[in-house]
């Protein structure tokens, strides 16, 4: 598709100009506009036909992130006319319960990025940890159900997804997480945002890192539910927990509950599509 590449602010009043191909739709980035030009009309640049569906990629700082089936050489040249990035990957799985990315790089180089969502600072090498932006409206959310000084413990901290916008937010946060390498980014990250005095860092196994009662009690993790009689053991009369699963988990939670003398109230609701007919989901358990 031949465009004409133009100032956004102009696009309104340069529809109406004869060369315009107005049986297709303009593409807007940021403050160019690319306009589709009607044949035998001069244009600046050649964008792929942007017929076929529309394909969900993630831009995580200077990188671009395809997941699941691997991009054609046409999505590809898209994407690097679109955004210019420094590289592109594709997201082919996560290995092992540390979620590593197994990844293949499709363009330019890889490595550390630095980027801000939702006034956090993130930093973090997206070629080796993951990370999800379809989580962006969840970590939002669990920051503002969050009071002064409550004790928040994120289980699965990685580099701070949930940790970060949680002590903003104004929680005193103790954050574990396994893999060192997330760790490593997750104690940058706390400095980079000024967060170091209300983030308290356990390396290691949630399951011996745990200590004293919480006031709330995050659960990052797809398997949650494996962890969650742990959890229990932390809570009292009040206490908030957010447990991630993939699908309606509330059945499995109430049998948990029930297994360990508990009751609770379950809120269940859906974060993002997985995968076809599959959920990525949180349930908020307030205990009674
Ligand atoms: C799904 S990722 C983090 C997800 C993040 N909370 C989010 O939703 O974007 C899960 C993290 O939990 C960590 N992890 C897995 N098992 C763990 C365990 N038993 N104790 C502590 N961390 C664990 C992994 O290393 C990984 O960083």
């Amino acid at each position: 598709m031949n465009v004409r590449a133009v100032p956004t602010k102009e696009i309104k009043s340069i529809l109406s100009e004869h060369w315009v191909d107005t049986t297709r739709k303009p593409y807007v980035l940021n403050d160019t506009a690319f306009i589709p030009v009607q044949d035998g009309y001069p244009f600046t640049h050649i964008l792929p036909d942007r017929k076929r569906k529309k394909r969900g990629y993630q831009r995580i700082g200077d990188i671009i992130a395809f997941h699941g089936p691997k991009p054609g050489p046409d999505l590809i040249d898209e994407v690097i006319i679109t955004y210019n990035p420094r590289g592109i990957i594709w997201y082919k799985g996560h290995t092992g319960k540390m979620r590593i990315p197994d990844i293949e790089p499709l363009y330019g180089e890889t490595g550390e990025v630095t980027f801000k969502e939702a006034g956090i600072i993130y930093r973090l090498d997206p070629s080796r940890i993951m990370f999800s932006q379809g989580n962006r409206e969840e970590k939002i959310r669990v920051s503002h159900m969050v009071s002064k000084g409550e004790q928040v413990c994120d289980m699965f901290a990685g580099i701070g997804y949930f940790t970060l916008p949680l002590a903003k937010a104004g929680a005193e946060v103790h954050a574990i997480e396994l893999n060192p390498e997330s760790v490593r980014y997750l104690r940058t990250n706390c400095i980079e945002n000024n967060l170091e005095s209300h983030i308290r860092i356990s390396e290691g196994d949630c399951r011996e890192n745990m200590k004293g009662i919480y006031d709330r009690i995050h659960m990052g993790h797809y398997n949650a539910t494996d962890f969650l009689s742990l959890a229990l053991k932390h809570v009292v009369s009040g206490t908030v927990l957010h447990v991630h699963g993939i699908g309606d988990i509330t059945g499995e939670i109430k049998q948990i509950l029930s297994d360990s003398d508990r009751q609770g109230s379950c809120t269940h609701r859906i974060i993002k599509k997985i995968g076809p007919k599959k959920t990525h989901t949180v349930t908020d358990v307030v205990i009674s």
